[in-house]
């Protein structure tokens, strides 16, 4: 007897990231408390309080990302829009492990990576160096890291207008600074790849090779996730977009349609 399969079995690309019912909050510490004092001493008020009571007072909480659910598919990329404060950045940094949920679950299937403009380069090192390291904090052979270096360097367009890859990139414009990290991030294959605002700031040119290189690595098997206030890449780029509104939500469907209703939202502005 043969055995089939259920049909979405054979259609539907394998979940890489699923999203069940997610709640993050932050807790801001000392806010309000510290009036007039000095930090060493509202601390300490701060530690008495929390003996005297059994729970800390002073800390406010912000409620970033409320019941949020999705599944995310290999091969797709998925825009995340919102204006500003509605938990974007957030629940991207919860996806790549680096902030804890206060409810639900993430799972993830292979290693997220997030590629953000404060993706951690060292601003004393030069440019080269910082290839070198940040390729291997990505787990890429010192081997792997010299076959791709030309390639790396010549897509962040960083010598274009001299040989600054050999100045410490603390001499780097906040715009080149950013190419590079993409350059940096995107030349290895990623199993979900989640992009934080890193198209907004090359210029027009590199928006462009960004946004190719963004549909090569969706080509190769994994899933992206772009968050971006640029409707223009987000259409260009997504087949698919996840909008938030006060860390709710609100809509999560095809590019065409959310974004129809999103600019409605904002009167054509993001
Ligand atoms: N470290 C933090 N501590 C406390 N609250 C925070 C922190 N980071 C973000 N928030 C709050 O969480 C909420 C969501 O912020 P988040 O940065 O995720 O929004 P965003 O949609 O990415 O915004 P933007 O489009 O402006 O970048 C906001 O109310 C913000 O004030």
């Amino acid at each position: 007897m043969t055995r089939t399969e259920p049909p979405e079995a054979k259609t539907a690309p394998a979940p890489t990231v699923i999203a069940d019912a997610v709640d993050i909050v932050y807790r801001v510490h000392g806010a309000g408390t510290a009036t007039g004092r000095g930090a060493a001493t509202a601390a300490l008020g701060r530690i008495l309080r929390r003996h005297r009571d059994g729970q800390e007072r002073g800390v406010r909480t912000v409620h970033a990302v409320r019941n949020v659910s999705f599944t995310a598919r290999r091969g797709e990329a998925i825009g995340l829009i919102g204006t500003n404060g509605s938990g974007k950045s957030t629940l991207l940094k919860a996806v790549a492990g680096l902030l804890p949920v206060e409810r639900g679950r993430i799972y993830t299937d292979g290693q997220p990576s997030l590629l953000g403009v404060n993706a951690a380069l060292m601003n004393d090192l030069t440019g080269e160096r910082n290839v070198h390291l940040g390729g291997l904090a990505m787990g890429m052979s010192r081997a792997q890291i010299r076959e791709r270096y030309r390639q790396i360097v010549d897509f962040s367009g960083i010598d274009d207008k001299g040989d600054f890859i050999s100045l410490p990139m603390r001499t780097y414009s906040s715009g080149m600074a950013a190419r590079l990290r993409f350059a940096i991030g995107s030349a290895k294959d990623h199993d979900v790849l989640l992009i934080d605002e890193a198209l907004a700031t090359g210029d027009r040119s590199f928006q462009k090779r960004s946004e190719s290189r963004i549909r090569e690595l969706r080509e190769r098997a994994g899933t992206v996730f772009l968050v971006s206030h640029n409707n223009k890449s987000i259409r260009d780029t997504c087949d698919r977009v996840l909008w938030l509104e006060h860390g709710e939500l609100r809509l999560d469907g095809p590019t065409a349609e959310v974004m129809r209703e999103y600019e409605r939202f904002t009167g054509g502005r993001a």
